[in-house]
């Protein structure tokens, strides 16, 4: 018994939670290894019935802490098998956990503490985190469960069950408007993407799935539950064996991986430095698949991958965390010439998009602009505390205005093709306007990419205090040399119109990331106002 006589919550294994949904295969196969991880210079494996003790270890030890359904606990953490198993104690219990970045500065961590207010922060034994204010319990995880230093404040247990609208976890995103927003996610709601997302059929439970992505990023929720519910085997990429492209491939050939998830940055400094090993990797015939997702991959980096790994298959996951995912598309390889934009595909079963256009009305044929409203199971609770920022992107669906139904209003712009499948055109919020027209960065960024010696372009519009706001490019060079403003600009002109010519041309050593991987547009605007 518990604090106030009753009895500490539990999941129950009938209904949707993703504690029984990820350890499915501990029940069949307790001995099939769950997680194959960095260990010393060296790799570890621990099955899955080794993966459900330290599960339920932790579970019962959170449970001694007397917290109620709902109440937060911040997993500070990189991917291992003991912070999934710590994941996992948590949807046990009924607590929702809230990924942070050993990497993120305290005051980003004191931000979301405010915010969320959590009853517990937990990190690894190994953890460095001391900035914890003292009405927040601390507590370490291992292999042998937790070490409890600071007991959180005993709380009233008011709930009895764990339910599959509790929340699971709660992602802040940095938002836009620099307060970062809490994405609620419920039980139901993850299980019913990665439910959307098997039924692609990728991987089997002889697949090992690198994971790559900063745990805070949901990327790395969607790659362990994606593999776990298979059955698989998942392979964390610690950063450290992840920076070195050398040893990064090394990892992957040491572990048996078949698959790769990672956003395309990743795969930048291991095509600049290792593209032979990454080939060798590819004609081994381990690796199988890669898949990415966070933003589009530039059409030529992805070209040349695909000459590195012509026997691998390349899958785009498109989607936006408030929903974990929406499609999960097979890119062909090799790409056919003049495809110039990738395809999102179709959203995954059990989910469907409309396309409606700026005034409103539905998009249903090839060609036209339209934002992406996404029908699915797999819809967030909402962001947390914060009502307003909810209500401006769960909408009635626009087919079904009357019936209640909402859908997620997702701010990204796609066009149709013959069949249906859409095309990434960018978010609604950066879409610009020059002078009246609309304005494709994507095919501005494609153009100064042709012009020999870029390695790598990104197109910017940045507003100007008097006047119309400017085109900047920012390239990468093979040599790191600047190349000729001029005849770049004429090379533009000879296929833009003229409001798409970048009035600035900068050149950059690399792109700048963000803590997720994906190019750091803010910090690159900084470039010029500077
Ligand atoms: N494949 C893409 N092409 C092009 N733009 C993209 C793409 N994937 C996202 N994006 C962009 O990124 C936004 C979502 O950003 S996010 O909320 O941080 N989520 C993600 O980036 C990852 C996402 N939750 C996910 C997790 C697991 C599997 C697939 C996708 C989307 O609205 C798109 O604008």
């Amino acid at each position: 018994m518990s604090a106030n006589g009753v009895r500490p919550a539990r999941a129950h294994a009938s209904v949707d939670n993703l504690r029984t949904y990820l350890l499915a295969a501990a029940r069949q196969a307790p001995d099939r290894p769950a997680v194959i991880q960095a260990a010393g210079s060296g790799l570890e494996t621990v099955t899955y019935g080794e993966l459900e003790r330290r599960t339920d270890r932790i579970a019962e030890q959170l449970d001694a802490l007397g917290l109620d359904v709902g109440d937060r606990v911040i997993l500070e953490a990189d991917t291992d098998a003991d912070t999934v198993a710590t994941f996992l104690a948590c949807a046990t219990v009924g607590l929702a956990f809230v990924p942070a970045s050993p990497e993120a500065p305290d005051e980003r961590l004191l931000t979301i503490i405010e915010s969320a207010e959590p009853a517990l922060h937990l990190q690894s034994l190994q953890g460095k985190r001391d900035c914890v204010p003292d009405s927040v319990g601390t507590a370490r995880f291992g292999p042998d469960g937790l070490v409890v230093e600071r007991a959180p404040e005993p709380r009233v247990r008011r709930r009895r069950a764990v339910t599959p609208i509790d929340t699971a976890y709660i992602t802040f995103t940095s938002g836009t408007t620099g307060r970062p927003k809490g994405c609620v996610m419920p039980h139901r709601g993850i299980i019913a993407f990665l439910r959307g997302a098997a039924a692609e059929e990728l991987i089997t439970h002889e697949d090992r799935v690198a994971s790559t992505a900063p745990f805070q990023f949901d990327f790395s929720l969607f790659d362990i539950g994606f593999t776990l519910s298979h059955g698989a085997t998942l392979v964390p990429v610690p950063r450290a064996r992840l920076n070195w492209p050398r040893r990064f491939l090394g990892h992957l050939n040491d572990a048996g991986v078949t698959q790769v998830d990672a956003v395309p940055s990743v795969w930048r400094p291991v095509v600049q430095h290792e593209s032979e090993m990454l080939s060798d990797l590819g004609d081994s015939g381990t690796l199988r698949r890669i898949v990415f997702s966070g933003e589009a991959f530039p059409m030529d980096e992805l070209r040349t991958m695909q000459k590195l790994l012509p026997k691998v298959a390349f899958t785009n996951g498109y989607g936006a965390t408030e929903t974990m995912a929406a499609s999960i598309t097979p890119v062909p390889n090799p790409l056919p010439e003049g495809v110039e934009r990738l395809s999102i595909g179709h959203a995954v079963a059990g989910a469907e998009w409309t396309l409606v256009g700026p005034d409103g009305a539905i998009v249903d044929g090839p060609g036209v602009l339209g934002e992406i409203y996404l029908r699915t199971p797999s819809l967030f609770s909402g962001y947390w505390n914060d009502p307003e920022a909810t209500r401006a992107c769960v909408v009635p669906d626009p087919l079904d205005t009357a019936s209640g139904r909402v859908v997620f209003k997702t701010g990204d712009l796609a066009s149709m093709g013959e069949d249906g499948e859409l095309y990434f055109h960018g978010r609604a919020d950066s879409q610009v306007q020059i002078r009246g027209n609309r304005v494709e960065l994507g095919e501005i960024e494609l153009r100064v990419n042709q012009f020999d010696g870029v390695t790598g372009a990104v197109a910017l519009v940045l507003p100007r205090a008097d006047g119309d706001p400017q085109l900047h490019a920012f390239v990468t060079t093979a040599d790191g040399a600047e190349p000729d403003t001029k005849e770049l600009v004429a090379f533009c002109r000879a296929a833009l119109p003229a409001y798409m010519i970048p009035q600035g041309v900068h050149t950059v050593g690399e792109f700048p990331l963000t803590p997720n991987g994906k190019v750091d547009r803010a910090k690159l605007s900084a470039l010029v106002a500077s």
